[in-house]
This record gives C-alpha cells, structure tokens and sequence, in this order.
C-alpha cells in the first residue's frame, strides 16, 4: 500500500503505517508537486493544504483521503464522492484543544494580556490600569454552532459563570437547551446581546462572511469576537475597519483568508487583536488523537470497510462500495 502526505503526521501516527504501507511526504504542499507519487497512490492524507478535483482525477489508483482534522473545506469532497472516494475526517479529536484556545483568547483579551506584555517589555509600567480589564463572569457569550467545539466551549464558559446562547439552525429549541443554552433562531440578534462572541461553525457558502461589517456595527461597543473556526467566515476587511472604528472591543482570531497572511495585512496591524497561526487543535494531545484516527480510518477504507467518520456518506452509494461493510471503530 502506498500514502502520500502533504505534510508528515505525527510520529504516533506514522507509526500505524510501519510494514503496511510505503509513505511518501511531500516536501511541498502544492499538489502540482506531489500528482507523480499519485500515480500509484491509495491514499493521501491531508493537512490544511488544498486538495483539488485535479489531484483527485489525476489519481487512478486512489482509494480514500485522509483529513486530520474536522474542517474539510480545503478538500474537493465533490469531485471525490463522484469518484467513490471517502473522505476521512477526525470529528471529536481536537474539539477540547479548540475549545481551550477560544477561550484562552477570551480570558487573553478581557484582561489585555498582549498589550500588557508588549508595553512592560519596552518599560512603560503606566501601561497598569491604562485601559480597565474586566471579568468574565457574569458575561453572555454568543455561540455560533453548537458542535463538538462549540458544546466544548460553552462548557468551560459555564464553568467560569458565563450565560450561554447559542446559534445552530440544524439544532433544535430543545437541543440547544439541553446543552445548557439560551436558543437563538436569529444569529444577528445574538451578536447584539453578546459580551464574547466565538465562532465555531464550518466554512460554507452559507457561513462565509456572515459577519461582515452589518453585523460587527450592530454588536456592542464592548464586545470581543473569537474565530478559532476558519477564516472568511468574519469578513477580514470589515473586521480590521471595526477594530480600528472602535466598533468592538477586540477580536482573537486562529484563522486566516490565506494562511500565512501577509505581514502587511492590515489585519495584523489592529488594535486589540490577538492573533495565532491556525494552532488551537497544534497540542500535544489533539496531533496524536488527529493522526491516529485519520490513518486508522484511511487504513480500513483502503482495505475496502467502510468507515464512519467521512465528509459525505453518500459515498457509500457509488457502485464500488455495493457489498462493502462497516470497519469496526
Ligand atoms: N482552528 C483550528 O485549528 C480548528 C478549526 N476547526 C473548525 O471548526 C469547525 C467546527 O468544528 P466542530 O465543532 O468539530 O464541527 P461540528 O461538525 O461538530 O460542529 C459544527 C456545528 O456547526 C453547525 N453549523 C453548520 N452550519 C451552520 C450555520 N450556517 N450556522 C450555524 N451553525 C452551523 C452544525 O450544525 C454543527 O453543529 C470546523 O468545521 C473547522 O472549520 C476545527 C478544528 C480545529
Ligand atoms: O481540524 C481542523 O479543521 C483544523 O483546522 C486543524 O487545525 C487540523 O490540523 P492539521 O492537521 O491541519 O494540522
């Protein structure tokens, strides 16, 4: 068996693979570079590099693609379900370390950490008191999609005494409040009533730009925004007009429209923006979780089993997977 990687898992990871399979990594995640070693490919695991309909068409012998992680938007799921091709995902493997992240950049923000820092390091301890922290508790903290990641956050917001809303129109009424929040039908009018908003829903057509600058000018002056889901969803030109206008109070954001973004991205040069390079689900424990699962599950589909956790089970409809069972998990 042969995989190719656009990126090396983690040692964890590989090592499933040790007497089963060839691994080719690609020093370069272009699939330009890469389409060669598909020639002869069963499967090829993805990081957050594209993976295009071209290298999908360009793969003959191709059985599944891996994606370790939960966003799949990067991957053309299309052109591989027409193919018969599963695409493998990781669902639950890093919704801790995302959630953790969300709201290590709440806690950094309401308590002007980075300003903190960056000002003492260059001697100005005036910086103390200059602009008033403030506390969590108490606050509302607007959820947009209840997911993994998004339940996971408003359990630890609950714990630190934050009220919980939350917007998810494939939840229902009953649902949403089984998990412990507040319903919204509306996601605009739970960006007016949030102190803390955090986003946690996937990149569609739906979800891009949904909040642009309408909905940034409608929330409080007060408020923070988290985007540790994916960039485009908050439009990124009106976020940097809002955070200069003074419009919120500050935004942290994991993710980017392109990845890097350039240094002189307006963005970058916000006030009261913190930033990290799309490393919320980088610990040490979501890496291990993520590589295992995906080559576990490219493992048993390219041994011909089914496996429950892909972008789109209607995979399983194409003629090749007619008598194919379930792996088991
Ligand atoms: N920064 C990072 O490193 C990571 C980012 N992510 C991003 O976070 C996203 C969410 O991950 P999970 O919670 O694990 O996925 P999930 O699939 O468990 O949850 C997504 C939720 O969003 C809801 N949703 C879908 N469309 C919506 C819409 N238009 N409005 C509101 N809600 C909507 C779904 O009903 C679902 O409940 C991923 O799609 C991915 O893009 C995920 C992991 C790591
Ligand atoms: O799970 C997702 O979606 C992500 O964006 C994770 O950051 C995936 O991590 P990588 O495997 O792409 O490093």
């Amino acid at each position: 068996m042969k995989f190719v990687m656009t990126q090396a898992v983690c040692p964890e990871g590989l090592q499933m693979l040790d007497g089963i399979a060839d691994v080719y990594v690609a020093d370069n995640q272009d699939p330009n570079n890469y389409l060669d070693e598909m020639k002869n490919a069963d499967a090829l695991i993805v990081r957050i590099a594209k993976c295009d309909g071209h290298a999908i068409e360009n793969s003959p012998n191709l059985k599944v693609i891996g994606r370790t992680g939960v966003g799949y938007d990067s991957v053309d799921v299309k052109t591989a379900t027409a193919h018969g091709i599963p695409v493998v995902i990781t669902p639950g493997a890093n919704n801790r370390s995302v959630a953790e992240h969300a709201v290590a950049m709440m806690f950094a923000l309401s308590k002007n950490l980075v300003e903190a820092q960056t000002e003492m390091c260059k001697g100005n301890w005036e910086i103390r008191g200059a602009k008033k922290a403030f506390e969590l508790e108490g606050k509302n903290v607007g959820i947009l999609g209840l997911g993994a990641i998004g339940r996971e956050t408003a359990k630890i917001c609950e714990g630190c005494g934050m009220k919980i809303a939350a917007y998810d129109p494939f939840l229902s009424k009953e649902q949403v409040e089984g998990y412990g929040a507040e319903y919204y039908e509306n996601y605009e009018e739970l960006l007016k009533i949030s102190d803390v908003v955090s986003i946690h829903v996937p990149l569609t057509e739906e979800t891009r730009n949904m909040i642009s600058r309408k909905q940034l000018s409608e929330m409080k002056k007060t408020a923070l925004i988290i985007n540790c889901s994916r960039g485009g969803i908050i439009n990124e030109a009106d976020l940097t007009e809002a955070l200069k206008a003074g419009e919120i109070a500050g935004a942290g954001t994991d993710v980017f429209c392109n990845e890097p973004p350039k240094t002189d991205d307006p963005l970058l040069n916000c006030p009261n923006l913190i930033v990290s390079p799309h490393s919320a689900a980088q610990t040490r424990e979501a890496v291990i979780k993520m590589a295992q699962m995906c080559v576990k599950g490219c493992l048993a589909v390219a041994e011909g089993k089914k496996w429950p956790f892909v972008a789109d089970r209607s995979v399983y409809d194409h003629p090749k997977w007619k008598d194919a069972e379930y792996a088991e998990v």
